[in-house]
């Protein structure tokens, strides 16, 4: 996808790097899959039931079918006095004819025998064996579950672009599914690159830190519904990182996202490795943190290119980067409707500041506004909010990152946010 901002130089909008993305990728064919992998799948067409729900007349108690006519009458004082001649239970396929003055003994789930018009729970019979003695009259229709009340065979039951709850998955079950067509799940690759990169929990020497940002990234794809498919931390070393990438092209990913390497540093091997293609760009994007952006498509031989990202390595521009534009990928390769997260408009608890000419993603924690004091009044209960980090949005506090509900969005144009100042907070706790 070579265009005018190829390499960096010219500043451009998130808005056009997200145009850029989002124009070059694309859903992904539908799977049909068995409904016990369906659960949190995204619905890819409209399904009708095939079956009526219930499937047929039954019992919504454990008691007696009856003939109404023969024990409208019934009291206390007047019990009538029915023979018993046959038992139905749940999955019995037996229809036994009950003529007048007889009853049929019936669990809850049985098919309704075709001459038996109401059910009498035990509870309003002597429960006997061979007769059975009733003393409250039910109304014609008690304690049946009709053919079809829930659900008719045609009827929609779930349209495209639901995700698949538990209840939705046991509801296609019920309506006469074993399949069902859902939007493919992306296979992703998480590639961070840095030779001071550490695996956690290892002795650390002079210059080293533990690598997060693959944990973060990996854990942010499966949140969009992805699969992370390959995962790997590589040195700043632009062959092993090329050999990397092959890995990657050979693994059948649907996208690949790196961080780190993608700056204009000595070391920067994302950039080193990805630059001398013609089919990944690097730009410089108005916006803190997140500034470095590298994407693009890489294609092994002839096969579909597939989308790359080059994030850059700072935990928090990585964390910020993904949100902004992978996140959208991913949910366009799903072929979701709506590719965003939630926003919602809360007040600044506390005042900060703002860099110049970008827009901010500033992380913030939402705080109640009994927490947060009295900006405006004491009656103003919209949602506050305040930065998580004590350094502002500073991409390196990846600490303080662990405190943020969300990423308060401030336009390129302001200059300060301050308290009691309306912003627009885009959550990422779900
Ligand atoms: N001369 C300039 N220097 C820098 C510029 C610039 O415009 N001119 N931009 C700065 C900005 S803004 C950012 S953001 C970073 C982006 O740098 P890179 O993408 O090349 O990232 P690295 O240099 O590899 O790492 C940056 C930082 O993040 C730490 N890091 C990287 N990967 C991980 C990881 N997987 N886990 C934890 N931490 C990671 C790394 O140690 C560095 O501290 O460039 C600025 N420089
Ligand atoms: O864009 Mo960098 O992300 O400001 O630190």
């Amino acid at each position: 996808m070579p265009d005018a901002a190829m390499s960096a130089g010219e500043v451009e909008t998130v808005d056009a790097h997200l145009a850029r993305v989002l124009g070059a990728v694309h859903p992904l064919a539908p799977v049909d899959e068995p409904l016990t992998a369906a659960h949190g799948r995204v619905l890819a067409v409209d399904v009708r039931s095939r079956l009526d729900i219930p499937r047929f007349d039954n019992s919504a108690m454990d008691g007696y079918a009856v003939r109404h006519s023969d024990v409208a009458a019934a009291s206390a004082g007047h019990p009538v006095t029915l023979r018993v001649v046959a038992e139905v239970a749940a999955g019995g396929a037996d229809d036994p004819a009950i003529g007048p003055g007889e009853a049929v003994h019936i669990m809850t789930g049985a098919p309704l025998p075709s001459s038996a018009d109401a059910v009498v729970p035990i509870e309003h019979t002597d429960a006997g064996r061979d007769t059975v003695i009733v003393s409250v009259p039910p109304r014609i229709g008690a304690h049946v579950r009709r053919a079809g009340e829930d659900l008719r065979a045609g009827d929609p039951v779930l349209a495209a672009g639901v995700r698949l709850t538990a209840a939705r998955v046991s509801a296609l079950a019920a309506a006469g599914h074993a399949r069902v067509v859902v939007q493919a799940t992306p296979r992703v690759g998480v590639v961070s690159t840095g030779s001071e990169l550490v695996t956690p929990g290892h002795p650390l020497a002079r210059g080293q830190i533990p690598e997060s940002n693959s944990l973060l990234l990996a854990g942010l794809v499966r949140g969009a519904g992805g699969d992370v498919a390959h995962i790997a931390t590589v040195p700043d070393d632009e062959s092993v990182l090329d050999d990397e990438l092959a890995r990657c092209l050979d693994a059948g990913l649907d996208l690949i996202v790196l961080s780190g390497g993608v700056s204009v540093g000595a070391h920067d091997v994302v950039r080193a490795a990805l630059g001398e293609l013609r089919t990944v760009g690097f730009h410089t994007i108005a916006m803190q943190p997140g500034k470095p952006q590298a994407f693009g498509m890489l294609r092994r031989d002839d096969e579909t290119p597939i989308p790359v990202f080059g994030l850059p390595g700072n935990p928090v521009a990585t964390a910020v980067s993904f949100e902004a534009f992978v996140r959208p990928a991913l949910r366009r390769l799903q072929g979701a409707a709506d590719v965003h997260r939630p926003r919602i408009v809360a007040v600044a608890a506390e005042s900060w500041r703002v860099p110049r000419a970008k827009v901010q993603y500033m992380p913030v924690a939402v705080v109640t506004p009994a927490e947060a004091g009295p900006p405006g009044s004491a009656v103003d209960t919209r949602p506050r909010v305040r930065p998580a980090t004590s350094g502002g949005s500073g991409s390196h506090l990846v600490g303080g990152l662990a405190a943020a509900d969300g990423y308060a969005i401030v336009p390129a144009e302001v200059d300060e946010v301050r308290v009691g100042d309306p912003v627009t907070v885009m959550l990422v706790t779900s």
